[in-house]
């Protein structure tokens, strides 16, 4: 499904101030696996995640989606293929529009012909339909402006809107940590559920090591730009949440 060959990504390249993001990252992600990426400050899990986006191209090695070599590809160009869901609730959605604009909206960008086709209302309706998964209330408030919701309330709608399409990547590049911890775990428990109902393969880049431990089927810990740890399935399940603390001593 995601395959990345040999990576490797500098900033600067040539000059006194050049930084090896990463150094020689090679691994396969198979479709339906749900990846967690731990690692301290500046250890590379960013760059990781822009560099299968596509908003930052390698310097050394190959992106393959699906089969598909996208490693010279624009983010734009990959957007058929990936989703993307960021820190900060307020990139992502149109403030002054309505709920129902912005689902409109992202249908258009990503050209879901199963939303585009038919009426308005029956659009309404189907986004009614899709909110109501989320159990905040939001489906009877389409006409509300997307700046008048809380910043969870706001995240939410924006991953539903990000998997509602034909994409099957997810990315969530620490989608809770502007949050407060009732609204982060709507969040990631929603997150989980839309994985599974969408049969997504995902990556979650976190500094929660919680969250590191309750989701995902596989965990990578970066350090100075290179994969340290590849936890499968199985390990994983047995892994305890003092384990994972002390990787990080
Ligand atoms: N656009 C850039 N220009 C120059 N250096 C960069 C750029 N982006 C990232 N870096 C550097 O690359 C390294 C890896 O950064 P990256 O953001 O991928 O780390 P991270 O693990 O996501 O960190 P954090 O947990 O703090 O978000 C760091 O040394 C960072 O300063």
């Amino acid at each position: 499904m995601i395959n990345v060959n040999n990576v490797s990504k500098s900033f600067n390249k040539g000059n006194a101030n050049e930084v090896k993001a990463l150094t020689n990252v090679d691994l396969a992600i198979n479709a339906g696996e749900y990846v967690v990426v731990v690692g301290a400050n500046g250890s590379g899990k960013s760059t990781f995640l822009n560099l299968i986006a596509g908003s930052t191209l390698p310097t050394e090695g190959k992106i393959i989606l699906q089969n598909n070599d996208v490693t010279n590809l624009k983010e734009y160009e990959r957007s058929k293929w990936i989703s993307r869901v960021f820190q900060n609730p307020l990139i992502g959605t149109a403030p002054d529009l309505t709920i129902l604009t912005n689902f409109r909206l992202a249908s258009l960008r990503t050209q879901s012909k199963k939303l585009i086709i038919g009426t308005d209302k029956q659009f309404a309706e189907r986004v009614k339909e899709k909110i109501s998964i989320l159990k905040m209330g939001l489906e009877n408030k389409l006409d509300q402006p997307m700046g008048s919701l809380s910043g969870g309330q706001r995240q939410a709608l924006t991953l539903l809107m990000s998997v509602m399409d034909e994409a099957k990547i997810l990315l969530l590049d620490e989608p809770t940590a502007a949050l407060d911890p009732r609204s982060a775990n709507l969040i990631m428990t929603t997150a989980d559920k839309l994985i599974k109902e969408y049969g997504l393969t995902a990556l979650l880049v976190t500094h929660n090591l919680k969250d590191a431990h309750t989701y995902g089927n596989r965990i990578l810990q970066f350090a100075e730009g290179r994969i340290i740890r590849d936890v499968p399935t199985q390990e994983k399940q047995q892994l305890e949440l003092n384990d994972l603390f002390n990787w990080f001593e």
